[in-house]
């Protein structure tokens, strides 16, 4: 946080932290993780930050495509200096994945670094799906930034059906060589980031062939780029995809291989193996374990919703503080727009969701190193539920984030569709997280597949996983007695999602009964099973959030147990409301409750803001992450709307050669 002297502070901004009734650092703490955690963050905030070279002294926005590459590339490296020579020092290479480096990250880049996806994928795909040999070679390589790396899996043709990938890898015994090729357009390897122009390595999935036979998609490391001089490889294609929604310093690429020769070890072996004679030998026991990557991708992206949602909230809240609009009492001041319960609606589930997701984020985290640890000794039973968890936490938290950003654009009016507000390039940001690393729908439809067979056990009797462990309860069939005590609303939304589950079960049952065949029955069911999958996804952030919260804030203070258990209570009760219809269909709940529900909700807004900015400022984000003319820490909104405005090229001039080329000539009538 860049707080300034309490001078400079919007007056409004001053009386609403005069307000607020809670310790911000007890919060800021939960949010992080722990005091430890916090600490580690600020530190590196502090030695990260107080290096100026990454300063823009033209708006990001304002440079054309390719200086804003160029710009990007300069910051990644400065960038990438601090974390090698400063923060592994600090953390080792917990620094990696810390919350401090991907925050620091933001202050350099306003869209997104082209070095992304080498610390996002390709060093992770290393860890992951290499021997301990080959990350011995690759690893110091990577770290050290001697090489840089994207990774390739996607094509032109596909990105979701991994199975129908059509780039090869042959073995060849003959040279100990593996060639890759890319036998069709649609097999042109398509979006990778950093891939365009920057990486000089890649990660390519490709079906693998030996012995003339086809063992499925595998990875290999592959040098597409000389070291020196930065030329592609003969054999390679390579370039950018063309200007995108967002994501435009990224360097989304594509690549072609033309019989293309790496060496043997160049295949990621930790799963697999191709011996020297081409005998092909499966060491994993687990058929997916080579889609590693993509589940640790999904279970970090939770705590990566939660983060952008905090900061649009941040952004839009402390706004929503300064700004003074219309006159609902005659001869009053113009309230600030804050106090409109209506912007209180839009508002206060952002600060409510961005919790939920950190939370809920955080003990998906922990599940992770449990299941891997698990995995390190050759048990991958939790593999599936690990995978049915993550994909629909990642598709619902990424989605809901994505949602809300653009909430708060619209609770900022006018302002909020400036890019100096930071809210378009947020929204842009996060709505592609809502594709990439598996499509919402697609992601939903994979937990589905398992919460029907957990439905199936249910019935029969079986032991349940812990998450869907409240199907054997649902399995009586009946409407669950409603009740308004957070344990109730819990109860109540797993009931839905258990009713939901039930019913796609029938539906296929009934189907293939009468003669359609499963397949069939399934993509006849799967409107329902995405809605099935959801449901379940909202009850299990709805119990993990309120069982982090009841558990982190029993050492806290009174005051910060009691708006923690607020914005919490708020959670669900938005949540009851948003999906009466299903309430009304799977519990007892009635017209006079729904009622009672609407004046509960409207009190937890009341009840919550005072302590609004507050909120926001235990997020603690500091004004070079937030990069916005609305939410900086002193409010100085109207002062910083006009700066940034001065600083657009169409400002330097008074007049511009335009009015000279066509204007004028138009007017004379001599164009
Ligand atoms: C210096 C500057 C620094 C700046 C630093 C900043 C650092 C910031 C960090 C920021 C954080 C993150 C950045 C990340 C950015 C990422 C960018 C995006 C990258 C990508 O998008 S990469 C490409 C991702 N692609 C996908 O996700 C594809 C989605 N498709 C699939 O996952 C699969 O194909 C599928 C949809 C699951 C279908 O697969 P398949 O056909 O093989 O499987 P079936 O449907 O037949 O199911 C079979 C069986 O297998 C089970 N299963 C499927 N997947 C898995 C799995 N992953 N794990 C375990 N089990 C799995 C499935 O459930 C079935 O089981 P069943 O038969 O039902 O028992
Ligand atoms: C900004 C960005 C960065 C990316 N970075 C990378 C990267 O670094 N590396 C990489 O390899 N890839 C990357 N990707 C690609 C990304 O992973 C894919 O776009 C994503 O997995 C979705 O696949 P798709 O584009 O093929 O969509 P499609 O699968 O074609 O989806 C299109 C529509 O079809 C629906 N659909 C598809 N299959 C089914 C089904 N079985 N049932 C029901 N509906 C279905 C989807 O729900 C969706 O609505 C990136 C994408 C973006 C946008």
């Amino acid at each position: 946080m860049t707080k300034g002297t309490q001078a400079d502070v919007n007056p409004d901004l001053k009386k609403e932290r005069l307000k607020c009734n809670f310790n911000i650092q007890e919060v800021t703490f939960i949010i992080d993780g722990g005091k430890d955690k916090t600490l580690q963050r600020k530190k590196i905030e502090d030695v990260a930050l107080n290096i100026a070279a990454s300063i823009d002294e033209v708006p990001e926005e304002c440079l054309n495509l390719k200086e804003r590459y160029d710009n990007a590339v300069r910051k990644s490296c400065v960038y990438s200096n601090i974390v090698k020579n400063e923060l592994l020092e600090i953390t080792g290479l917990e620094a990696l994945g810390s919350p401090g480096l991907r925050r620091t990250a933001d202050a350099f880049f306003k869209d997104v670094s082209p070095f992304m996806l080498h610390l996002g994928m390709f060093v992770p795909t290393i860890i992951g799906q290499c021997t301990p040999e080959q990350q011995a070679h690759w690893l110091p390589k990577a770290l050290e930034m001697q090489i840089i790396g994207a990774y390739a899996q996607t094509e032109l043709g596909h990105g979701t059906f991994i199975r129908g990938l059509e780039t090869t890898a042959t073995y060849d015994p003959a040279t100990e060589e593996f060639v890759l090729h890319s036998p069709t357009l649609t097999s042109t390897k398509w979006w990778a980031g950093g891939l365009g122009n920057t990486a000089n390595h890649c990660i390519v999935v490709a079906q693998l062939y030996t012995k003339g036979q086809c063992h499925g998609t595998h990875p290999f490391i592959v040098p597409i780029r000389d070291l020196d001089t930065h030329e592609p490889f003969p054999g390679v294609k390579v370039g950018d995809v063309g200007i995108r929604m967002g994501f435009n310093t990224a360097d989304n690429g594509f690549l072609r291989f033309n019989q293309y020769r790496i060496p043997r070890e160049n295949m990621m072996m930790k799963n697999a193996k191709v011996m020297k004679d081409g005998t092909y030998v499966k060491v994993a026991r687990h058929e997916k374990l080579t889609y590693g990557t993509m589940v640790f991708v999904r279970v970090t992206l939770v705590m990566e919703a939660a983060f952008n949602l905090a900061k649009a909230a941040t952004i839009a809240v402390r706004y929503s503080a300064v700004r003074r609009q219309s006159q609902p009492k005659p001869g009053e001041p113009e309230p600030q727009i804050l106090d409109y319960p209506t912007q209180q609606h839009k508002l206060f589930i952002c600060i409510a969701t961005a919790h939920a997701l950190q939370l809920t984020g955080l003990w998906l985290w922990r599940t992770f190193e449990a299941v891997l640890a698990d995995m390190r000794k050759g048990d991958t039973d939790s593999l599936p539920e690990l995978h049915a968890l993550s994909s629909c936490l990642k598709a619902v938290s990424t989605s809901d984030s994505a949602a809300l950003i653009e909430q708060c654009r619209f609770a900022c009016g006018g302002h909020g569709y400036m890019l100096s507000s930071n809210l378009p390039l947020l929204y842009s940001f996060v709505t592609a997280t809502r594709t990439y690393e598996g499509d919402y729908t697609v992601l939903l439809l994979q937990t589905a597949r398992f919460l029907v067979k957990a439905w199936e056990q249910a019935e029969s009797g079986k032991v349940l996983t812990p998450t869907v462990a409240y199907l054997a309860c649902a399995a009586a069939k009946e409407k669950v007695v409603w009740s308004d005590s957070v344990d109730g609303m819990i109860r109540s939304f797993q009931a839905v999602a258990a009713g939901k589950i039930a019913a796609c079960a029938e539906n296929i049952k009934r189907l293939t009964k009468t003669g359609t065949s499963l397949e069939d029955a399934w993509q006849l069911s799967t409107v329902r099973l995405v809605a099935a999958s959801e449901a379940h996804c909202r009850a299990m952030i709805c119990q993990a959030y309120w069982h982090e919260v009841t558990r982190l804030t029993a050492s806290c203070s009174a005051s910060v147990k009691i708006v923690m258990e607020q914005l919490a209570t708020l959670y669900l009760v938005y949540w009851a409301l948003e999906t009466t219809g299903d309430l009304l269909r799977y519990s007892t709940i009635c017209e006079s409750e729904l009622n009672k529900l609407q004046l509960k909700y409207e009190e937890l807004l009341a009840l919550i803001r005072p302590n609004a900015v507050g909120l926001v400022d235990a997020f603690d984000f500091r004004d070079e992450i937030l990069h916005s003319t609305l939410g900086a820490y002193d409010g100085r909104v109207y002062e910083r709307l006009m700066e940034e405005a001065l600083k657009s090229p169409l400002n330097e001039t008074s007049v511009q050669s335009s009015f000279h080329k066509y204007i004028r000539p138009l007017a004379k009538g001599k164009l």
